[in-house]
C-alpha cells in the first residue's frame, strides 16, 4: 500500500525494538497508520505501549526497526532537517535562565533569523496562546499552565505544519486542563495545523480529536483508530452529549481488550 498524498505521517509495518540488558522489548510492532494533513490524532493505551516513542520515530529522535516511515512523503530525517515539526514535551522544558521571550526565540536564533523576524514570530505566537505581556517574565514566574502554554509558542514559532505533543497537560488540574483543551482547538482551528497527541485521559482524547488511536503494550501496537463523528464546534458541555459518551466508551472497551492485569 503507497500512502496518499495528503498523509502528512504514514506508517506501514513500522516496527521497533529496543535492546536492553533484559532482552529486546518491541515498542512498535507492524503498526499501520495514516496521519492526514489538518487532523488532530491522539494516541492513547496504558504506560509503555508505545506513545511516545511513535512520535520521537516521527520526529527522527529513534530510528525503526523494520517497515516504513514517511513524514510529510519524506523520511523522518530528511524532514526533521526540513523543520517539519514543533515538538511540546510532558514538562515545558523551558529553560529557566531565559524569558518566555527568549526561549520562545531560541528555536529562531538557531536557525539563523535576524532580530526583527524574530520579533515578529515571538508577538504571533505569544499572542497565539494568550500570553501577551508575560514577554519578559521567567518561567519560574508563570503557572504550570502559562509555562506549557509558553512551550507550545515556541513550538509553533517556527511554523512548521505538524504539531507533535507528548501529554502536555498531564500535569496540570483538571479546571486548568479544561480551559488549555479549549484553548488548544481553537488554536488548532485557527492554525490549521496537524497535531499528533499523546494522552492518558479519554474525555481529552475524545474532546480534542478527529482521529483516535488506541494503542496496547507488550508488543506495542494499535487496537483501534477511531474517527471521530463529533462536530468541528466542540464548546467544553459536548462532554455531556450522547455521541461523546458512545465515542468514549469505545476507547475505553479498546483500552480495557488490550489491557493485561497480570502484573
Ligand atoms: N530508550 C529506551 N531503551 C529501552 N527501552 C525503552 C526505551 N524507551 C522506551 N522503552 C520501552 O519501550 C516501551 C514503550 O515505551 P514508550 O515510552 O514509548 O511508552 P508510552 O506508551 O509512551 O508510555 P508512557 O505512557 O508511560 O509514557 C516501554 O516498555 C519502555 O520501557
Amino acid at each position: 500500500m503507497t500512502s496518499s498524498a495528503s498523509s502528512v505521517v504514514s506508517a506501514r509495518n513500522l516496527c521497533l525494538t529496543y535492546d536492553t540488558n533484559d532482552g529486546p522489548v518491541h515498542a512498535l510492532s507492524n503498526v499501520d497508520l495514516d496521519v492526514r494533513k489538518g487532523d488532530f490524532v491522539s494516541f492513547i493505551g496504558p504506560s509503555g505501549c508505545g506513545k511516545t516513542t511513535f512520535l520521537r520515530v516521527i520526529a527522527d529522535l529513534e530510528r525503526k526497526t523494520s517497515g516504513d516511515i514517511s513524514v510529510n512523503g519524506m523520511s523522518p530525517e530528511d524532514a526533521r532537517k526540513a523543520r517539519a515539526y514543533g515538538y511540546v514535551f510532558q514538562a515545558a522544558a523551558l529553560y529557566p535562565w531565559r524569558t518566555i521571550e527568549k526561549n520562545i526565540a531560541l528555536p529562531l536564533e538557531i536557525m539563523g533569523y535576524d532580530r526583527q523576524e524574530q520579533a515578529k514570530r515571538i508577538a504571533r505566537t505569544l499572542d497565539l496562546v494568550n500570553l501577551n505581556g508575560f514577554e519578559h517574565k521567567f518561567p519560574w514566574q508563570l503557572s504550570g499552565g502559562m509555562q506549557q502554554r509558553a512551550s507550545i509558542a515556541r513550538a509553533l514559532a517556527f511554523d512548521a505544519d505538524l504539531l507533535l505533543m507528548d501529554e502536555p497537560f498531564g500535569a496540570l488540574d483538571e479546571i486548568v486542563r479544561d480551559h488549555l483543551n479549549e484553548q488548544l482547538l481553537k488554536l488548532w482551528k485557527q492554525t490549521n495545523k496537524t497535531i499528533c497527541f499523546v494522552t492518558h485521559s479519554i474525555p481529552e482524547a475524545v474532546y480534542l480529536s478527529t482521529k483516535i488511536v488506541v494503542m496496547s503494550p507488550r508488543p506495542g501496537r494499535v487496537t483501534d483508530v477511531i474517527e471521530s463523528t463529533l462536530p468541528a464546534e466542540r464548546p467544553l458541555d459536548i462532554r455531556e452529549t450522547p455521541e461523546f459518551l458512545e465515542i468514549a466508551h469505545r476507547v475505553r472497551e479498546g483500552l480495557r481488550a488490550g489491557h493485561s492485569y497480570e502484573e
